[in-house]
C-alpha cells in the first residue's frame, strides 16, 4: 500500500471479541524462549500479561496482513475506494480514484469531503449521501453521473457502508465506487431495442412471439392475444405444449410444437402452415407461421422468435382467383374462337385450344415465336404482324379481317380483334388477339342477301330487288330526260301446265322462261320474277315506247319457243302489259300497277299479245270491281238463280237427267253471261259459297223431279277446283242433300280432267268418299285436257261427257266423229257412260245414238231451262233422240254457254 500513514486502527475481533490495546511495559520484541519463560512462572498476573501481550502481537500481525490484503486489493481492483472518518475526513483514497478526481492522494488524505470542494454541484448527490451514512449508519447504494475531465457524461455505481469501531460505534465510512458508464451504455442500449422491439412487435399486424430454449413464451404481442384463442393466460411464461388449442386442433398444434422444437434444435429458420383458433370466429383461421432462431452474442440459439399470420382471407382469394383462372383457363380453351396472347415483342405467350383445334399443331409450336416467326394461319403474315406490332405500339384496339386454311385444308374467313391489355404502370403489357371463324355468318349472310334479291326458283333478281333498281333507273331517267318502260309479262294457262304436269314440270318450265328472258332482254334491262308466272322488266333509258313493242316481240318469241320439259315438248305463249315513265306515271307502284292493268287487258284480249297501258284500261278495271262488289253483294242475298239443260237417253229418249247451269240476272245491267263473273269468283274464292248454293238448289229441284216415284233422275252440278282445296267437300255434299231430302244417286258432280292430275291422293280420297256416299262423279269436257286415260280406272268415275268442240259441225267433224266413237267404245270398254254435249241436229243424236252413245245435252232438245220448267216437262223427249225439245226461246234469253 503506497500510503499507509493514516489508516485508523480498526477493530479486529478476535475469537474472545475483546479488544486488547498493548502495555507500554512489554518488550516489542519477545523470543519463544521468553514465552516460554513467561508460562512457567508461577505469577498468574505476569502470566496473563504476557498471554495478552502474545495475543496482541497476534493481532497485530493480522492487522498488517489485512491492511496489505485490502491495499492490494483497492489498488489493483478497478474500483474506486476511500474511506472516511465520522468526520468526513479522507482516511485513504486508492489511486485509481485519485487519478479520476485528478487529484494527488496526498491532496487529499487528511482533507474532509465537503461539496464545498466541487462548486459545480457535480458531488452534492454524494456528499448528501455521505453525510447521510455518517449520521444513520445505514449503507447506501446509488448511482452518480457526473462529467469526467474531458467532459464526457461518466456513471458510477457506489455503494457507502459504514465502518464500527470495536466497540460498534460507528468510525466512518467506506467507498467503492466503479465505472458502470460502459454497462450503462450497453444496458440501454440494449433496452432501447427492446423497445423498438416491442414497438415493432406491437405495431405489427402478425402475431409475434418469443420463445426461450425451452419453448416458454417470453414475449407475445397484443395481436396474438387478440387473434389467436388461447385460453391461457397471463400467456408469458407458457411453454408451448401447455397450451391447449383444442381438440379438433390437437394434430396442428403438434405440427406447430415440432417445428418449433427443431428451430431451436438446428437454428434454421422454418416456416408452416397451421390452422389455429380464432376467439372471434368459430372456424380455426389459418396462419402462416415463420419462425427464427434467435442467438445470444456467443451465437448459441437462446430461443426463437416467432411471426405468424392469418392468411385465412389471402388464401381463400388464392382458391377464389385459382378457380376464377381455371374457369377462365377452361372457358379459353373450349371456346370456338381462337385466343392468341402477344408479349410486348409479339412472341406468342398463350394460344388456346381453338388454336391447336385449327391448325393441328400443339401451342409449344408457336409459343414465345411471332406471326412472322411461324405463321399459324394467316394468309398474309406480314400484314397481320404489322397490325400486331402497331396495336402494341399505340395501345389501341384494331379489328383484322383475314382467310386462311386450317389443318383441314378448308379455307375460312376469321374476324380478329387486336385488344391490347395494360399492365400496373399504365403501359401496354401484352396484347389478346381474339380471332372469330366468320365463315358461317358470312354464307349466311350471302344466303340472306341471296334470298332478301333474289328469286329462290329462277335466281332472277326479286321483288326487292326490282324495286330498288326501278328507283334507281326512275332517277336517273328524271336526272336525264329520258323513259323508263316496265314490261309485265305472265305466262298464258300456265295453271294447266302445273294440273296436268305437276308443280315439278312447272318449276322447270319457270326456270327455262325465267332464263330466255334474260337472254332476250340482255343487256337492255333487268329481269325480276314477281312470283308464280308473274314475271317484270325494267327497261332504263328508253328514248322512244317502240324500243319496248321491239322488247316485248322479243320476249313473246323467246317465251313461245317450244321447250322439253321431262321428255315432252311443250308450247307455252305469254302476254305482257307495259307502262312507261312518264307517260303514265312516276311513282314505282303506280308504273307496276298499270304494266299489271294492261297484261290483264293482254289476256282479256286473248293472251299471247302486249298491250300497252291506257287510261280505259284502268276503266275497264274499276268496271272489273264493281262487278265483283255486285257479286258478292248478289251471293250473300241469294240473288243468283240456277237453270237446268235435260240430258236425254239418245236409246230411249227418255230424259234421265239434267245440268245445272248458273244464271245472274243483274238488277241494273239484266243477264250477265258466266263467263263475265265466273273467273272473278274463281279468283276471289267467292265460286265456294256459291257453288254450294248451287247445289243446294240442284238438290232442291233434283228432289221434288223424283218425287213422283218413276225413274230415278239425276241432276249433274259443275264442281269448281277450289272446292276440292277449301272445303271439306263430303261434308258439305252430305249435309246439303240431308237439308234437301235428295237421294245421292240423284246428284252428279261434274270435275274437269285437269282436277284429276293436282294431288292426286287428296283428290283421289275426296272422289273415293263422295262416291262411296253414292254420289255420281263425271269428267266434263273430256278430251280437252292433258288426258292421261288410266285415270278412268283408277278414280271412281261414273261418266264421260264429251266436249261439245267433238260434236260441233267444224271442217274436221270427220275426223271428230271417228275421235267420238273411239271415246264411246274406251268409256263401254271400262264401264263408264257417256254423253255428248252440244247436240243441235237430230243427224248428230241419230248417228251418236247408232254409236252407242248413252246421253245426249243439247239445243236439239232445250237449252238451260228455269227449275218450274224443267220439272213440268214430261219424261220423254218428244220423237225419241230425233225429237228435239228444243225450245229456241229459253236457248237464247239463257245463253248458249255453260257456266263453268
Ligand atoms: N310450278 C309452279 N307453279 C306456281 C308457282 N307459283 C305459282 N304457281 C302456280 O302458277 C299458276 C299461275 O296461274 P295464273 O297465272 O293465275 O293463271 P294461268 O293458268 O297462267 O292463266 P292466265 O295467266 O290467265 O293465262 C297457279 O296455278 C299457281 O299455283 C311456282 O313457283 N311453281
Amino acid at each position: 500500500m503506497g500510503n499507509t500513514r493514516n489508516i485508523a486502527a480498526q477493530s479486529p475481533t478476535e475469537k474472545s471479541g475483546h479488544p486488547y490495546t498493548p502495555p507500554p511495559v512489554l518488550p516489542r520484541r519477545l523470543s519463544r524462549i521468553h514465552v516460554d519463560k513467561v508460562n512457567k512462572a508461577d505469577d498468574p498476573s505476569m502470566r496473563r500479561t504476557v498471554r495478552q501481550f502474545l495475543l496482541w502481537l497476534k493481532i497485530r500481525r493480522y492487522r498488517h496482513a489485512s491492511e496489505r490484503g485490502f491495499s492490494y486489493l483497492a489498488e489493483n481492483a478497478s474500483l474506486y475506494v476511500c474511506r472516511y472518518d465520522r468526520h468526513s475526513r479522507f482516511l485513504y483514497v486508492s489511486p485509481s480514484m485519485a487519478e479520476a478526481l485528478h487529484v494527488a492522494t496526498d491532496d487529499l488524505v487528511g482533507q474532509i469531503a465537503t461539496p464545498k470542494r466541487y462548486p459545480d454541484g457535480r458531488f452534492d448527490v454524494y456528499h448528501q449521501a455521505l453525510a447521510q451514512i455518517l449520521a444513520t449508519g445505514e449503507p447506501m447504494e446509488f448511482e452518480l453521473t457526473m462529467p469526467s475531465a474531458d467532459g464526457r457524461t461518466m456513471i458510477h455505481h457506489v455503494r457507502l457502508v459504514p465502518e464500527r469501531d470495536w466497540r460498534g460505534r460507528l468510525a466512518g465510512a467506506l467507498c467503492i465506487g466503479r465505472d458502470i458508464t460502459e454497462t450503462k451504455l450497453v444496458e440501454r442500449s440494449l433496452r432501447a431495442q427492446e423497445g423498438e422491439f416491442r414497438l415493432l412487435a406491437e405495431s405489427s399486424p402478425d402475431n409475434i412471439v418469443r420463445y426461450d430454449r425451452d419453448c416458454r413464451i417470453i414475449f407475445a404481442n397484443r395481436n396474438l392475444m387478440q387473434r389467436v384463442n388461447v385460453p391461457v393466460a397471463p400467456i408469458v411464461g407458457q411453454r408451448s405444449h401447455d397450451i391447449s388449442w383444442g381438440n379438433e386442433l390437437d394434430a396442428e398444434k403438434r405440427r406447430y410444437r415440432e417445428t418449433l422444437e427443431r428451430v431451436i434444435r438446428t437454428g434454421e429458420a422454418e416456416t408452416v402452415e397451421v390452422l389455429i383458433g380464432a376467439p372471434d370466429s368459430a372456424e380455426p383461421r389459418l396462419h402462416h407461421i415463420k419462425m427464427v432462431a434467435e442467438r445470444d452474442e456467443n451465437q448459441q440459439i437462446k430461443g426463437a422468435l416467432v411471426y405468424g399470420r392469418d392468411i385465412t382471407e389471402r388464401k381463400r382469394m388464392e382458391e377464389l382467383l385459382a378457380a376464377r383462372e381455371r374457369e377462365f383457363r377452361s372457358l379459353a380453351e373450349n371456346l370456338p374462337d381462337i385466343i392468341v396472347r402477344f408479349d410486348r415483342e409479339g412472341r406468342r405467350t398463350y394460344v388456346n385450344g381453338a388454336h391447336e383445334r385449327f391448325t393441328g399443331k400443339p401451342p409449344e409450336t408457336f409459343l414465345g415465336k411471332t406471326v412472322l416467326g411461324i405463321s399459324a394461319f394467316s394468309s398474309d403474315p406480314q400484314m397481320y404482324h404489322a397490325e400486331v406490332r402497331q396495336a402494341i405500339e399505340t395501345g389501341k384496339e384494331a379489328d383484322v379481317e383475314w382467310k386462311a386454311r386450317g389443318r383441314d385444308g378448308i379455307q375460312r374467313i376469321f374476324h380478329t380483334r387486336l385488344r391490347p391489355e395494360l399492365g400496373a404502370d399504365g403501359s401496354v403489357a401484352s396484347l389478346l388477339a381474339v380471332a372469330r371463324d366468320m365463315t358461317e355468318v358470312y354464307e349466311y349472310r350471302s344466303k340472306i342477301h341471296q334470298l332478301a334479291y333474289f328469286d329462290a326458283l329462277t335466281g332472277l333478281a326479286n321483288r326487292t330487288q326490282f324495286n330498288e333498281c326501278i328507283s334507281q333507273a326512275l332517277q336517273e331517267a328524271g336526272r336525264q330526260g329520258c323513259r323508263v318502260g316496265v314490261l309485265m309479262m305472265d305466262l298464258d294457262r300456265f295453271k294447266t301446265i302445273n294440273d296436268t304436269l305437276g308443280h315439278l314440270a312447272g318449276d322447270q318450265l319457270l326456270c327455262e322462261v325465267a332464263r330466255r328472258l334474260e337472254a332476250s332482254v340482255r343487256a337492255a334491262g333487268t329481269v325480276a320474277r314477281l312470283g308464280g308466272d308473274e314475271f317484270i322488266v325494267v327497261v332504263p333509258q328508253v328514248q322512244e315506247t317502240a324500243e319496248l313493242q321491239g322488247i316485248a316481240g322479243r320476249v313473246l318469241a323467246a317465251v313461245a319457243a317450244p321447250v322439253q320439259i321431262d321428255g315432252r315438248e311443250l308450247v307455252v305463249q305469254a302476254s305482257v302489259g307495259i307502262s312507261v315513265y312518264p307517260d303514265h306515271g312516276d311513282a314505282t307502284e303506280q308504273l307496276v300497277r298499270y304494266a299489271d292493268s294492261a297484261l290483264y287487258r293482254a289476256k282479256e284480249a286473248g293472251r299471247n299479245n302486249v298491250q300497252f297501258y291506257t287510261r280505259d284500261i284502268t276503266d275497264r278495271a274499276a268496271e272489273r270491281l264493281r262487278l265483283e262488289a255486285d257479286l258478292r253483294c248478289g251471293i250473300a242475298h241469294d240473288a243468283l238463280d240456277v237453270h237446268y239443260q235435260p240430258k236425254i237417253d239418245l236409246a230411249t229418249g227418255r230424259i234421265v237427267g239434267a245440268e245445272a247451269l248458273l244464271r245472274w240476272l243483274h238488277p241494273e245491267r239484266g243477264w250477265i253471261p258466266p263467263s263475265q263473273f265466273i273467273g272473278i269468283a274463281e279468283e276471289t274464292g267467292l265460286i265456294v259459297p256459291l257453288a254450294e248454293q248451287v247445289m243446294r238448289k240442284a238438290c232442291g229441284v233434283a228432289t221434288r223431279w223424283n218425287a213422283r216415284g218413276e225413274e230415278a233422275r239425276h241432276i249433274a252440278v259443275n264442281l269448281s277446283p277450289s272446292q276440292f282445296h277449301v272445303s271439306h267437300l263430303p261434308g258439305v255434299v252430305q249435309q246439303v242433300l240431308q237439308e234437301t231430302g235428295c237421294r245421292p244417286d240423284w246428284l252428279e258432280l261434274e270435275i274437269t280432267e285437269g282436277l284429276l292430275l293436282v294431288n292426286h291422293a287428296a283428290t283421289l280420297g275426296t272422289l273415293n268418299a263422295l262416291s262411296q256416299m253414292g254420289v255420281r262423279i263425271a269428267i266434263d269436257d273430256f278430251g280437252t285436257g292433258y288426258s292421261a286415260l288410266s285415270y278412268l280406272t283408277r278414280f271412281p268415275i261414273a261418266t264421260l261427257k264429251i266436249d261439245r268442240s267433238f260434236t260441233q259441225p267444224t271442217s274436221g267433224s270427220q275426223k271428230n266423229r271417228v275421235l267420238v266413237e273411239a271415246i264411246v267404245a274406251m268409256a263401254h270398254g271400262v264401264g263408264l257412260e257417256v254423253v255428248a254435249e252440244g247436240v243441235e241436229t237430230r243427224e248428230l243424236a241419230e248417228w251418236l245414238a247408232g254409236i252407242g252413245c248413252d246421253m245426249g245435252q243439247g239445243y236439239l232438245w232445250s237449252g238451260a231451262i228455269p227449275a218450274h220448267a224443267l220439272l213440268a216437262m214430261e219424261t220423254h223427249a218428244r220423237g225419241g233422240p230425233a225429237a228435239g225439245l228444243h225450245d229456241a226461246a229459253a236457248a237464247q234469253s239463257y245463253g248458249l254457254r255453260k257456266s263453268w
